[in-house]
């Protein structure tokens, strides 16, 4: 029998036993026996399956169909098996009663949720009233207005900054390590954690404080969602190889984060540091397309016409430093991220970042800076500068010690000084299938660094390409690929549209001649439920 979950009533997962008889949709369901239901499964959906006091199970599961009545595109389904074995294939689905709530969300433990509003496609709340809520029901936590009568808390964002204040909040109230925080959001929502923790902290620190962390599991609602997916990187091919077995579809990003909400272990979460020269500001989303632009960098020489103001608002960032735990970038891939971000643009959905890099790549600007790096083993200030590889050159990768050895090799041409791509990551995918650091593992903690020089457009597309082909790219001759203790761009550029880096989506301006540096950090500001 399934039954499905009606948004918005108070945890209320309606169980066969207490199904409402005139609701149309549980009537509907009623129609179907059990058997049926159960053989009608979805296996791909299935989160998790609860044995009942009574005998039998409850078999739970994600929809995430749209109807063609306007139904909700997001729901928990529930359906009964009155059988007193779990049909073939289904008991690793099982989880013990003995062992729910899972330890990072029992108490003493608190459990926070926090509700992104403007992440993705903005089904945030709708997941959580549709889907969270219910399951966190049926394991028996209830949402509570306050902490001191148990249950758990929720966040709905209001503004940019509610994740950052919240994060703050926690880490001054000195709880955030007992703190477990399910974030319903996209990289932002990690990221705003991330820095807003590390304000509460006081001084500054250099090393991550080691106090225990707070636990974050993530549900991907962004639109990017790096982290999730490169957390989930073997799961997906896990999956993939069992679905290709059963052939069946492999389960979606959502059902996979229920799965590990449910089933999964907390594990530090790596991070880098990028600190700024002096002049650095943190700058909101750009007011217009970038203003007419001569560039005749290709005969040496940049005109420009852009001196005014090309956002509303800047911030100085404070302690002169962020922290992030996926990419930092400068060149076309920060240009992207910021440029595809006008009200113009937004308003074709996720159509705005091709639209944005087919204007980006006409214009393929070759990016003046210097681009420095520091190995493994060296000295805090033993920087070495990198030029990009020329493609002219014959080039045969040999591993070596720093595991893309072999990049380093490459012959140095005429693109030196030029840039179209610097960016360093700390994990493998920057989308589901955009695979830019093929060899880092999840939470490894190596960071790495992709760059390329003056290629063109049409070079620049073919590169990108190839990283959708399971990161064919690192292995091209123009592309140089590494890992590294740190990083440093210094930005000679005039005109300030080539002066933006990017640091985990958020957008900082260098001055002329300013610098940013991203470092490898030890420890674990926060664990990650894995
Ligand atoms: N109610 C709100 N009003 C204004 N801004 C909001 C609100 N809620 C969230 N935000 C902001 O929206 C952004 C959402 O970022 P997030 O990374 O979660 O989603 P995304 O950009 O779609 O995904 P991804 O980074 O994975 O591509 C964050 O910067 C957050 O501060």
């Amino acid at each position: 029998m399934t039954v499905q979950h009606q948004p918005g009533g108070p945890g209320d997962i309606q169980s066969p036993a207490n199904a409402d008889l005139d609701n149309p949709e549980v009537q509907h369901a009623n129609d179907e026996s059990p058997e049926n239901a159960v053989a009608k499964l979805k296996r791909e959906e299935i989160v998790c399956i609860l044995q009942e006091a009574t005998g039998g199970y409850l078999i739970y599961s994600l929809s995430e169909e749209s109807t063609s009545d306007g139904g909700k595109p997001l729901s928990l389904e529930v359906v009964q098996c009155q059988q007193q074995h779990l049909p073939d294939g289904l008991s690793e689905f099982l989880v013990d009663h003995a062992s729910l709530p899972p330890p990072h969300l029992k108490s003493p433990r608190k459990v926070h949720v926090v509700v992104s509003t403007h992440s993705g496609l903005k089904l945030s709340q709708d997941f959580y009233e549709g889907v969270l809520r219910p399951l966190l029901g049926a394991i028996g936590l209830e949402p509570s207005d306050s902490e001191s009568e148990g249950g758990y808390q929720v966040t709905v964002t209001k503004t940019a900054n509610t994740v950052r204040d919240f994060a703050r909040e926690l880490g001054r109230d000195g709880s955030a390590g007992e703190t477990t925080i399910i974030l319903l959001s996209g990289d932002g929502g990690v990221v705003d954690l991330l820095n807003g923790l590390d304000h509460a902290s006081s001084p500054p620190s250099n090393t991550p404080p080691p106090p225990s962390s707070p636990t974050i599991a993530l549900l991907p609602l962004g639109t990017g969602n790096a982290l999730f997916h490169s957390l989930h990187k073997q799961h997906y091919s896990a999956a993939a190889a069992a679905a290709a077995a059963a052939e069946t579809p492999i389960p979606s990003p959502l059902v996979l984060g229920l799965r590990t909400l449910l089933k999964g272990t907390p594990q530090p979460l790596p991070t880098f540091k990028a600190s700024f020269s002096p002049g650095a500001r943190l700058v909101s989303a750009p007011v217009d397309h970038p203003k007419e632009h001569t560039d005749t960098t290709t005969t040496t020489t940049t005109t420009t016409t852009t001196t005014e103001k090309d956002h509303e608002k800047e911030s100085p960032i404070t302690r002169g430093y962020l922290l992030g735990a996926i990419v930092a970038s400068y060149g076309f891939h920060a240009s992207l991220v910021w440029e595809s971000d006008t009200p113009a643009y937004r308003v074709h959905g996720d159509k705005r970042f091709g639209m944005a890099a087919a204007e980006l790549l006409k214009v393929s600007h070759a990016y003046d800076a210097t681009v420095e790096i520091r190995r493994r083993g060296d000295s805090s200030d033993e920087f070495t500068a990198v030029d990009p590889p020329s493609s002219s050159t014959t080039t045969t990768p040999t591993p070596g010690a720093n595991d893309g050895g072999g990049d380093r090799e490459k012959g140095k041409g005429k693109d030196q000084g030029r840039f179209n791509y610097v960016l360093t990551t700390l994990v493998s995918n920057l989308e589901k299938t955009f695979t830019i650091s093929p060899r880092s593992e999840p939470l490894d903690g190596r960071l790495r660094v992709v760059y390329f020089g003056d290629v063109g457009g049409d070079k620049t597309m073919e590169i990108m390409m190839a990283a959708y082909r399971e990161g064919e790219h690192v292995r091209m001759a123009e592309v140089g690929y590494e890992e590294v203790e740190e990083v440093r761009v210094t930005v000679a550029e005039e005109d300030a549209r080539w002066r933006k880096v990017c640091v985990d989506g958020s957008i900082v301006e260098l001055e002329r001649g300013g610098w940013m540096r991203v470092g490898r950090e030890e420890g674990g500001r926060v664990r990650v439920l894995v």
